[in-house]
């Protein structure tokens, strides 16, 4: 069932455009991630979702009466309170009473994996463990959408699993769950995503959907990259919209494999190069890159669908 309908929304900031018409859905038990490099307007977004920002134009409809958490991107823990005591505070603020909210907190400390910790100072705790106990507290009141603004930003690569494990459980519960993130990695995680450039919608979809209406086909070229400089030259070349490194292999995004093949065997003669091409099958990255990076990127304008 749909628990949020954002429609055509725009926020404008004095000199700054930082979303322009962009629509989508959210249903409960959902995972919706919202994907962009810095400046995409991911916190624009969210924060105009949990109506802490008033868009330009657009609507957010949000199912009346739906109880609401949210991890905002620096979200200000007590450092000089214990867990248990910064849980206890929050837990106060949300209205829960003492013998509730003792309850819920051995719960979220135990489902977080923070309960050896819960006399700790907040302050002591890594990177990974504080996005936990944000967690933990936005989880609080039982609320049924969540909100988390780059909850993994910055955090080792074994929290960044752990913490994308809690919100499978949290979505497993029937929450509907909208996660911003800049990692691509974490994109294939979603239900959904909503990717992001400069504002835009550029597209939206299950990953599945998104990397099937991938435009392009990708030849790789393994072990290049001592060559890279070299095959950057075939962008553009006819048949080649864009060359860029994965690791040590350089990719060619085509849209024309006839003309294509014709530029990289004239560009392979003339370079005396002998590697091979091999296909490959795009990842979100590869859908990223390709649509976005260089500025390729052609807008979604397919509406959000009523589901
Ligand atoms: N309060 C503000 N006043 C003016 N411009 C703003 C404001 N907040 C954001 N912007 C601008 O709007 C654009 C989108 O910013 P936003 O923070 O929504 O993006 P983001 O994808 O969350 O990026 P980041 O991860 O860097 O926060 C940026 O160019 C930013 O500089």
């Amino acid at each position: 069932m749909t628990l949020l309908y954002v429609e055509a929304l725009s926020v404008q900031y004095e000199r700054e455009r930082a979303l322009s018409d962009v629509s989508f859905d959210l249903d409960r038990g959902t995972v919706l991630g919202v994907v962009g490099a810095d400046g995409a307007g991911k916190t624009s977004l969210l924060r105009s979702v949990v109506g802490l920002l008033k868009p330009s134009a657009g609507r957010v409809h949000l199912n009346p009466g739906t109880r609401l958490g949210y991890v905002p991107q620096q979200f200000s823990l007590y450092g000089e309170m214990s867990l248990e005591e910064n849980m206890s505070f929050f837990g106060t603020l949300n209205g829960l009473s003492r013998g509730t909210l003792k309850k819920r907190i051995d719960e979220l400390l135990e489902f977080t994996g923070l309960a050896p910790f819960r006399n700790h100072l907040a302050e002591d705790l890594s990177g990974g463990m504080k996005q936990k106990l944000s967690l933990a507290v936005s989880l609080l009141h039982w609320p049924e959408f969540v909100v988390f603004d780059e909850l993994t930003n910055g955090v080792d690569p074994v929290s960044r699993r752990e913490l994308w494990e809690l919100i499978g459980k949290v979505r497993q519960d029937g929450v509907a769950v909208l996660v911003s993130t800049q990692y691509l990695d974490e994109a294939e995680r979603c239900d959904r995503v909503l990717l992001l450039h400069e504002g835009e919608k550029i597209r939206y979809g299950s990953p599945k959907e998104l990397r099937c209406t991938f435009p392009y086909t990708l030849w790789a070229l393994p072990d290049s990259g001592k060559r890279r400089m070299e095959l950057e030259l075939l962008t553009e070349r006819p048949g080649i919209v864009n060359v860029y490194a994965r690791g040590n292999d350089t990719v060619l995004a085509v849209d024309d494999e006839q003309k294509a093949q014709e530029s990289l065997e004239k560009w392979k003669c003339q370079a005396e190069y002998r590697g091979v091409v091999e296909e490959r099958k795009p990842s979100m990255e590869d859908v990223f890159i390709a649509l976005v990076e260089k500025g390729e990127g052609t807008r979604d304008d397919s509406s959000a669908s009523h589901s």
